[in-house]
């Protein structure tokens, strides 16, 4: 832990001490939909993804709506590292050929999604809270479309596509599937969705978890996202966490560089999405103890909001 980070008890990590105080915050949320992008760096050890499934299970005993969208970079690039496949990223994004779509697909759909979903449910045992595990490919829920990204040469100023291979980004969301299930009256059912998506052709792709988790929310009429990943929030060129920012704050952010890797994914859906109706979105440290309660229901909150300006 950085030693600049707040810390319990601290002023900037203040949490609700009565029912009182929570309860104004606890309204706010009362049957509303919270997308949670659960980034494959803050699912660390075992124990930390078992306590993020027990506040999962609280939020939807609570009246939220939680609906889980899941990372799992590191979990596929550990894999594709054993099979002697090295990684190239652009703009974060990994480049994908065939072998690595199935190694891509077998981690995320497979093991990952299906270990969230199964702790989920595991943590919500005795109240009946279930973790439905999804991808994209599940009722049609995600289509997308290849992703093109264009690279200026800085001798001849020409501009190239940068072919990424099978990476997709989200053309369509059809809800149904998901909104049924929350909307459930007599099951607490929580999606966890995979982020992988079908092309019109039907072709596989895999696509950029947090790009998914905006997609899903401004389908959803979510009323927040929270990006939860391994750094405390956004930092400024000064090395400040940025409490708040807008729109333009964060596009500036990654035009000048300050903003770059797994970070630019992450700033260009949290615009995405505030521009398609979500009020607000929370990037976060979700390897902090109960991080999503915290930024939910406290009126510090944690990490960095982006919201319209
Ligand atoms: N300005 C910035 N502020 C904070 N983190 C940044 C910034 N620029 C780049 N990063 C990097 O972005 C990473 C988070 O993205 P990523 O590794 O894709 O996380 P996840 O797997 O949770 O989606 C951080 O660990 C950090 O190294
Ligand atoms: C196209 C692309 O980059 N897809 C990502 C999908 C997983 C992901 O986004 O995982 P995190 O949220 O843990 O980074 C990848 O292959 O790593």
């Amino acid at each position: 832990m950085d030693d600049t980070e707040p810390r319990p008890g601290d002023p900037g990590w203040a949490t609700a001490r009565t029912l009182a105080e929570a309860l104004p915050y606890i309204q706010i949320y009362d049957r509303e939909t919270v997308v949670i992008k659960y980034g494959g760096h803050a699912m660390g050890d075992s124990a930390v993804a078992k306590q993020f499934a027990a506040d999962v299970v609280l939020l939807k005993l609570m009246g939220v709506n939680p609906v889980v969208v899941h990372g799992g970079g590191p979990q596929i690039s550990a894999m594709l590292d054993k099979a002697g496949v090295k990684s190239a990223f652009v703009d974060g994004l990994r480049v994908t050929d065939a072998d690595t779509m199935q190694v891509a697909e077998m981690v995320l759909s497979g093991a990952v999604n299906k270990e969230i979903a199964h702790w989920i449910t595991m943590a919500g045992k005795e109240a009946d809270v279930r973790g439905v595990g999804l991808s994209g490919k599940d009722a049609g829920l995600l289509t997308v479309e290849k992703t093109r990204r264009t690279r200026r040469d800085p001798d001849s100023m020409i501009e190239h596509e940068v072919d990424l291979g099978f990476v997709g980004e989200p053309t369509k969301v059809d809800p149904k599937l998901i909104a049924g299930l929350i909307a459930s009256e007599t099951e607490d059912w929580v999606p966890v969705i995979a982020p992988i998506g079908v092309a019109e052709d039907g072709q596989t792709y895999n696509v950029n978890a947090d790009t998914v988790a905006g997609a899903v929310a401004g389908a959803l009429g979510a009323k927040r996202m929270l990006l939860l990943t391994d750094v405390p929030g956004v930092r400024g060129a000064d090395g400040e966490i940025i409490r708040q920012m807008t729109l333009s704050e964060a596009q500036a952010l990654i035009d000048d560089g300050v903003a770059t890797g797994g970070m630019i994914p992450k700033l260009e859906t949290a615009m995405a999405a505030v521009r398609d109706g979500v009020e607000a979105v929370v990037i976060l440290d979700g390897r902090r103890p109960h991080a999503m309660l915290v930024e939910l229901f406290t009126e510090h909150g944690a990490g960095t909001l982006v919201q319209a300006g």
